[in-house]
């Protein structure tokens, strides 16, 4: 024991000395822990700044998290009242019911009322009876921390981190790192889901739903490309409606776009995952077929006639009008030196052509572009 009275002898100093040397130690520990998981919080936070698209984002959020912070079971609860983010990954060839750790929900109060009233990290024990909703498969979990994304003030979602080991996560320690990611990451997916917004937007059609004729430009290179090098069919099928000015006129501009509406329904309905369906312009839709040969895409065109003649559209106030369209048919023509572009070009004019032909030759019918 150190004397306390009189002057410090030397043993006590020496006593003094190696306590002092020991919380050093402990400090130095300390601070160079810290300093590894602060880096790693803050490699993550960049990695989740780069994503670009909302798919990506979420394997940042899932996969990212876990390999960088050794955890067994991350989840994530986001809300999606408008099944945006849904539309989004859908339109991206995601279904989001394939996602096993990310749940979309209508209303987080509707589904927890006690994590949305989460405003900042809870770190503590995991108990089934409190969080089996948050980790459905969390039976072998020891610790959790609970993250809110606010934006705004507003909860957008939910992260769950779950750890098998019981002091990973507890009330004793800071949560300022964590809330900070929660913050990242509720930043990033509002940013990507805006600009995934905006480039569904700049190559959508916004009244049928189809894809438009930008993507069809940016489509159609890419699939005469393929079918070259792969000796492939491809073909292409302009559709138009017949008289369709007369429905604006005597119905009004509801009633055309409704029969728009329609039209690109039924052509859907005829077609294979892998068709391209486009709204070209007005009331021309363009599809572009891959592997499909000529009197396939015939076969094709004539389904797509038929649907469309065989059942009178419903327009508004009970009322249906019965429309009809021309289709024109055109097949890839291989041709020595012919690049790509050419190949491309061509394709389109001859289904241009022969639409022109069927619209000319009575309308209702289709027309297979010449030799
Ligand atoms: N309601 C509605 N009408 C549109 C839209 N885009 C174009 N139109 C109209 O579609 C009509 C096309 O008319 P036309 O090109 O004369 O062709 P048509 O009456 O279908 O006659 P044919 O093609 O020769 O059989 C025009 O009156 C356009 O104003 C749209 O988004 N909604």
């Amino acid at each position: 024991m150190p004397n306390t009275t009189s002057n410090p002898s030397s043993s006590d100093l020496a006593f003094i000395n190696r306590q002092l040397k020991q919380q050093l130690k402990a400090l130095t520990r300390e601070a160079s822990h810290n300093e590894v998981v602060l880096k790693r919080f803050h490699d993550r936070e960049l990695t989740l700044l780069a994503t670009e698209t909302l798919p990506e984002l979420l394997s940042c959020l899932i996969d990212g998290m876990k390999s960088s912070f050794d955890l067994p079971n991350i989840k994530l609860v986001l809300h999606d009242p408008d099944h945006e983010l849904r539309h989004l990954l859908l339109h991206s060839g995601i279904e989001p019911e394939s996602l096993p750790d990310i749940r979309f929900i209508d209303q987080i109060e509707h589904f927890s009322p006690k994590l949305a009233r989460y405003k900042s990290p809870w770190l503590g024990p995991f108990t089934n009876q409190d969080h089996a909703l948050l980790f459905p498969d969390g039976t072998l979990l020891k610790s959790i921390a609970i993250l809110p994304m606010l934006r705004r003030s507003k909860l957008v979602g939910l992260i769950g981190l779950g750890s098998h080991d019981p002091n990973r996560f507890t009330r004793h320690h800071a949560s300022d790192f964590l809330n900070r990611l929660a913050t990242i990451s509720a930043i990033c997916l509002e940013n990507t889901a805006n600009r995934e917004h905006l480039v569904v937007a700049g190559l959508t059609d916004a009244l049928t739903g189809l894809h438009n004729r930008r993507y069809l430009e940016s489509r159609l290179e890419e699939e005469v490309t393929r079918a070259l090098r792969y000796q492939h069919a491809l073909s292409c099928l302009f559709i138009d409606a017949d008289h369709f000015k007369r429905i604006n006129d005597t119905h009004g501009h509801g009633a055309g776009d409704s029969v728009l509406r329609e039209i690109a329904l039924r052509v859907k309905e005829c077609l294979r995952a892998s068709d391209i369906a486009t709204r070209y312009g007005g009331e021309e839709f363009a599809l572009l077929l891959p592997q499909t040969d000529a009197i396939e895409a015939c076969n094709l065109a004539e389904r797509i006639r038929q649907r469309i003649e065989d059942k009178p559209i419903a327009i508004h106030g009970g009322e249906s009008v019965s429309m009809t369209v021309s289709i024109g048919v055109a097949p890839m023509r291989y041709e020595k030196n012919a690049n790509t572009q050419d190949v491309s070009g061509k394709l389109l004019d001859e289904a241009d052509k022969s639409l022109y032909v069927a619209k000319e030759s009575g309308r209702n019918q289709v027309q297979l572009a010449e030799q």
